[in-house]
């Protein structure tokens, strides 16, 4: 139980506190007019028991006043309830989220790649939605349906403790029931969640890829692949309502049984002269309030099994390393990789025993068949990974003790695939430095060569793109992204070269840009048309992963190995060159 109000709070027990007290005060306020009624009622009996002694109205108006105080002050219980409970709730799950996603930007992408993005959504929105509702609803209501029998029953055993006893004697019996079938409710809770998140992952895929999906005429085999997932999803609903709805409903009976139980008590001992009539109607009064809240805890006992998933798959999350560091890297410095091998899966390297140094202010070329690491040697200057053995530093600084934070400040990166953000051109070009003035954003864009095409947009820099950039052409994202990196203006730059696939047009654009970009910085550049790359201060040749020729254009000419054959193939038209 500990381990379950730790996980939904998300470690932090106490911020539940005042919602279970808000619940409590609201619990106690629920018998007090139970315990006046039955006031009331032995006031007017004796009146009519003892008509010599007349009808007390004194007493009967100051009962009217105390239901009166009653009502006021349960009004300002049950407000500061709903007030404390969602409050904790809504506040933890904001918070909790915001937690979870400064969390994951420190994790290495490798957790990423082994995570569905859809598993990823679904864990902030849907797992937080459920936490959030458990916090909300279900534990006020579970923490006054364990605390007003309770004190209903200490204070009925000493009015009458067979009426007390047959009140409360099966209420552990449906406990009882609930706990044998726990297993089975966590498994079908587990296997629902699961069901649940594999639904929505493949819906999102669905529609992330509905235009290759149309391209492909793809329908059937994908649209089989989500309708597998929704089949799935609904056996697993049907399971768990089908399976865990009669045994909870089981369990309700039993608990609700005991006022049946203390009916038939109250009726022999009332009968047998043992019990009073108001003592009787106390029991009978304070049964039905004290039996609703549990019923309704015995039905949201499912609800609250069900989140208990959802809270350790956060849990797991917050539990999963990040990449910590707190050393500082001299951005001016050499780059060196020393003896470095590196997988994506620890057993299977993709780079092996690579060793290189590149100068500062010099602009070197990564070059090499495809899948022969280049890729993953620019993510691993920027730490995406930690590498398995070896080291990889920038001045004196092991980038594995780096704060993260600190290297990206001085790593400009430009990939093929540029990924717009939903929002206006102006502010993704921001994103390269968040405090920049327009001016600033329109000169990094008049050097990247998109001020232009900009300005004829009828917002301008206001004008918004589509989630991924979808509303730009291939080269018109390529100059934003070269934009927000010079506006970045860091020392060390990381590009993936990617003029091939462009219109001559597009190209020339994207060249002069990139060649504004790389001006006096320590450039890694990724080269898949060689001739763009012959003037670089050095040229690194990879294949399989190990590094087989260094040196520049003339030097590996010279030599006829890869590069020179790679360059004997490759025919195509002048394009961007390294001055
Ligand atoms: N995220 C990843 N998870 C697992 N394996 C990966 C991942 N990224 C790349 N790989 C694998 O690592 C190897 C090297 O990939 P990398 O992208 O670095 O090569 P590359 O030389 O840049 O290729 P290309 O020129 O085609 O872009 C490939 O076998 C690739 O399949």
């Amino acid at each position: 139980m500990n381990r379950y109000f730790y996980n939904i709070s998300g470690g932090n027990t106490k911020s539940l506190w005042p919602s279970a007290f808000a619940a409590l005060l609201d619990g106690i306020a629920k018998v007090i007019p139970a315990a006046l009624l039955v006031d009331i009622f032995n006031t007017i009996y004796r009146s009519f028991a003892e008509p010599e002694t007349g009808l007390n109205t004194e007493r009967l108006w100051a009962v009217c006043a105390i239901l009166f105080v009653w009502l006021i002050v349960s009004y300002a219980a049950y407000a500061w309830l709903y007030d404390k409970s969602y409050k904790a709730a809504y506040s933890l799950a904001a918070s909790g989220r915001l937690k979870l996603a400064e969390h994951l930007r420190h994790l290495s992408l490798g957790y990423f790649g082994k995570r569905d993005p859809g598993d990823m959504t679904n864990l902030l929105l849907s797992d937080y939605g459920q936490v959030e509702h458990t916090i909300s609803h279900n534990v006020p209501q579970l923490i006054s349906a364990i605390m007003l029998p309770l004190l209903a029953l200490v204070g009925l055993v000493f009015l009458d403790w067979k009426m007390a006893l047959a009140m409360f004697v099966a209420v552990p019996f449906g406990v009882l029931l609930l706990w044998l079938t726990d297993a089975l409710q966590a498994r079908l809770s587990e296997n629902h969640v699961r069901a649940k998140n594999e639904a929505a992952s493949r819906l999102q895929e669905y529609l992330a890829g509905i235009r290759e999906i149309k391209a492909h005429n793809m329908g059937g085999k994908r649209f089989e692949r989500l309708r597998l997932s929704f089949d799935r999803l609904m056996r697993a609903s049907i399971r768990l309502e089908g399976v865990m709805g009669p045994l909870i409903m089981g369990a309700m009976l039993l608990t609700r049984s005991g006022m049946t139980i203390m009916i038939f008590t109250g009726s022999y001992l009332l009968v047998g002269g043992t019990l009073s009539l108001p003592v009787f109607l106390l029991f009978l009064l304070v049964g039905s309030r004290v039996f609703e809240p549990l019923t309704v805890v015995l039905m949201s006992y499912g609800e609250m099994r069900y989140s208990a998933y959802s809270a350790q798959r956060i849990m797991d999350v917050q539990r999963e390393e990040t990449m910590d560091g707190t050393g500082s890297i001299d951005p001016h410095g050499q780059i060196v990789f020393d003896l470095v091998t590196f997988g994506y899966d620890a057993n299977a390297p993709v780079l092996k025993d690579l060793s290189f140094t590149i100068e500062p202010n010099t602009i070197t070329a990564l070059v090499g068949p495809s899948g022969s690491g280049k890729s993953t040697v620019t993510r691993l200057i920027a730490r995406f990974w930690d590498v398995q053995q070896g080291s990889i530093k920038i001045g004196e600084q092991s980038i594995k003790h780096a704060d993260p934070e600190n290297l990206l400040k001085h790593i400009s990166m430009v990939f093929q695939d540029v990924y717009l953000f939903q929002d206006t051109i102006g502010n993704n070009i921001r994103i390269g430095k968040m405090d920049a003035t327009q001016e600033e954003i329109e000169a990094a864009a008049k050097r990247a060569c998109c001020h232009e095409f900009i300005s004829q947009l009828p917002q301008g820099y206001d004008t918004p793109v589509g989630e991924g950039g979808s509303t730009l052409s291939g080269g018109e994202k390529q100059r934003i992204s070269i934009a927000r990196a010079l506006l970045k203006d860091a020392s060390i730059v990381l590009l993936d070269e990617a003029t091939a696939s462009l219109d001559p047009e597009n190209e020339a654009a994207v060249q002069q840009a990139i060649n504004e970009l790389v001006a006096r910085k320590t450039v890694m550049i990724i080269a898949h048309r060689l001739k763009t790359i012959q003037n670089a201060d050095k040229i690194l040749v990879l294949e399989q992963g190990r590094l087989i020729e260094a040196g520049t254009h003339s030097d590996l000419c010279a030599k006829e190995g890869l590069y020179a054959n790679l360059w004997s193939l490759q025919h195509d038209s002048d394009g961007w060159r390294v001055k």
